[in-house]
């Protein structure tokens, strides 16, 4: 039997069968979906914090590399990821999705079942969005508001001359993940398609590092490399980071074997990993350096123009920025 479409139920009966259960942090909404716009409240003595990311088939995620589900909740751990590196909690959502009228009724379901997996997960309140028509595949943008105390969101700019800097968990699973996606070899590696499918955002960790005094965080999206010379730039910093620090999965290590690919290069210039990578003063430091998950990779060597050196055993090399770009692929 031929799969219901979009197009069988129309505009208004997707919306009522998507924008249900989307409330869980009630506290904090006094008007949710069904209106023009949604009315919610922002805790005293706290800041609002706002980013958005979208997601567009063949771009972000193909139904090869994505199940329905794990695109929907993709979309929320990829905008909650900028949460956490500001410091910030994720509070407030809201979707925009621009849909072909020949998607499966099934399709939109399960993914909106993955966005409320994620939102029940972090305690997010989706509060409404957009639907409209797509001629070219299936459209996703996020906006999220989020929560940080007065004036102590992290910013990029923030790193200093002696500076330790740190990532958390570890780099590369997931553009190893996609390439073993596209690969079909799912089964011999699960942990790295399900760190391409399912990031976690570190809002637990965006919070621990804010108030151990995190002098600069930002999250990695488009790969080490990027995200590491975007905090130089900004904070007008010179980085040396040493190579062999840099934290590897063992089943990362395991595919770099059998694929004959250096696993560094998965985690220097892969993206999507969405840890958190940023500065700190050795002396607070002290309070972040035994903590499971977190790993010293290097420090600001001095002021300068923004570069990043990148060490290797006995030599050293500017590290150029090969991160994911958009419009050079
Ligand atoms: N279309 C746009 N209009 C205005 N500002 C934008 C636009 N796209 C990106 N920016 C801004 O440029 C900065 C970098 O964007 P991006 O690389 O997407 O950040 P992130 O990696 O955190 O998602 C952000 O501060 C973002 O708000
Ligand atoms: C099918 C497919 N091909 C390629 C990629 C790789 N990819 C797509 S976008 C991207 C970078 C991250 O997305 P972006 O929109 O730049 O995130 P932002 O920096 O705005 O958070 C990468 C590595 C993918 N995820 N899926
Ligand atoms: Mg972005």
């Amino acid at each position: 039997m031929k799969e219901e479409t979009l197009r069988d139920i129309g505009e208004f009966e997707c919306i009522h069968r998507i924008a249900h259960d989307l409330i869980y942090r009630p506290e904090l909404v006094k008007l949710g979906t069904g209106d023009d716009g949604a009315v919610f409240m922002t805790p005293c003595g706290y800041d609002e914090v706002i980013s958005t990311d979208t997601m567009v088939e063949g771009i972000h995620f193909t139904k090869r590399t994505m199940s329905a589900a794990d695109t929907g909740y993709h979309l929320c751990a990829v905008n909650f990821s900028d949460m956490a590196a500001m410091g910030a909690e994720p509070v407030s959502f809201v979707i925009s999705a621009a849909l072909p009228g020949d998607l499966s009724i099934t399709w939109i379901e399960s993914c909106y079942d993955g966005i409320r997996e994620c939102c029940r997960e972090y305690s997010v309140n989706l509060l409404g969005g957009d639907i409209t028509g797509s001629k070219q595949g299936v459209i996703l943008t996020g906006t999220i508001v989020g929560i940080v105390p007065e004036n102590q969101a992290v910013k990029r700019s923030g790193a200093k001359e002696g500076d330790i800097v740190f990532v958390t968990g570890t780099l590369g699973d997931s553009s190893a993940g996609l390439s073993i996606l596209l690969d079909g070899k799912k089964e011999e590696y699960p942990m790295l398609a399900i760190r391409h499918q399912r990031p976690k955002p570190q809002i637990d960790f965006g919070r621990i590092l804010r108030e151990s005094g995190a002098s600069s965080l930002n999250d990695v999206s488009d790969g080490l490399s990027r995200e590491i010379n975007e905090i130089t730039s900004a904070s007008r910093v010179t980085i040396e980071l040493e190579k062999e620090r840099i934290p590897l999965s063992d089943e990362l290590c395991r595919w770099g074997r059998d694929c004959g690919k250096d696993p560094f290069c998965f985690a220097i210039n892969g993206g999507e990993d969405y840890e958190l990578v940023g500065t700190i003063s050795k002396k607070n430091w002290e309070y972040i350096k035994d903590i499971d998950g977190v790993t010293g990779i290097g420090h600001v060597t001095k002021a300068g123009k923004g570069q990043v050196f990148l060490k290797d055993k006995n030599s050293i090399k500017l590290l150029t920025i090969a991160g994911y770009d958009h419009f050079r692929l």
